[in-house]
């Protein structure tokens, strides 16, 4: 259970030019606890700019974004500790097998994760048996985004980012990730998720952003 006091993710004027193209300005939110924003758009139109903004990655031409009413800026490692960013690149290391990428995925993050826990984490997105030894490099793309995804069954961040969470999965795996982020919202975390598709998310409190629109 997460330590629901005072979550907010404030988003304030927020302004962004990337390659000479202003992508958006003026962009404002807040979510507070148990909030989910939807991020939709072309290709192009700034998503997985907006999330990086978000995570600090990148530096907003102009506004600010504040994390429990703090800029991030100045929250640093503070921030960071309570994000789980999930990129569209897996960032899974390819000699190592599954369950190995959990356990240090879950290292990093100040987890400690034992075989058992990592094996849980795996089966959430249905992987299990002799999937969980083979090295990352010679899974498929959707086996990889499978465990690129089961650091959010063993994740203790409030804060989830991700960027685009569902593409190359199955509809099978598409239910793992929609009920492991229901659940997170449903117990007072904070997620925003850009999505080229139309899934059911089992939330009450989903919201949308269109960007370009
Ligand atoms: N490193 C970069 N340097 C300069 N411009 C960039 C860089 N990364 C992205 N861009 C530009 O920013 C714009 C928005 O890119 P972004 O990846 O945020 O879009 P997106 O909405 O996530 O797209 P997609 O749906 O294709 O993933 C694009 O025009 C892209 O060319």
């Amino acid at each position: 259970m997460i330590s629901l006091i005072f979550l907010m993710l404030d988003v304030f004027g927020l302004e962004c030019i990337r390659g000479g193209h202003r992508l958006f300005r003026d962009l404002s939110f807040r979510l507070t606890d148990g909030e989910l924003l939807q991020v939709q758009g072309d290709n192009g139109s700034g998503k997985t700019s907006l999330l990086r903004l978000l995570c600090g990655l990148l530096l907003p031409v102009a506004g600010e974004i504040r994390w429990r009413g703090v800029p991030i800026a100045r929250l640093g490692v503070d921030f960071r500790r309570e994000l789980c960013l999930i990129g569209h690149r897996d960032a899974l290391k390819n000699e190592l097998t599954p369950l190995e990428n959990v356990r240090m995925a879950a290292h990093l993050a100040g987890i400690r994760l034992d075989g058992a826990a990592a094996r849980d984490a795996l089966a959430q997105l249905g992987l299990t048996g002799e999937t969980e030894e083979i090295p990352c490099g010679r899974l498929s793309q959707g086996q990889r985004r499978r465990v690129a995804l089961a650091r959010l069954a063993c994740a203790r961040q409030p804060l989830w980012l991700l960027d685009e969470p569902f593409a190359a999965l199955d509809a099978a795996a598409t239910g793992c990730v929609a009920a492991l982020i229901g659940r997170h919202v449903r117990c007072g975390g904070v997620v925003v998720l850009t999505t080229h598709q139309t899934v059911d998310m089992p939330v009450t409190a989903a919201r949308r952003l269109t960007l370009g629109a």
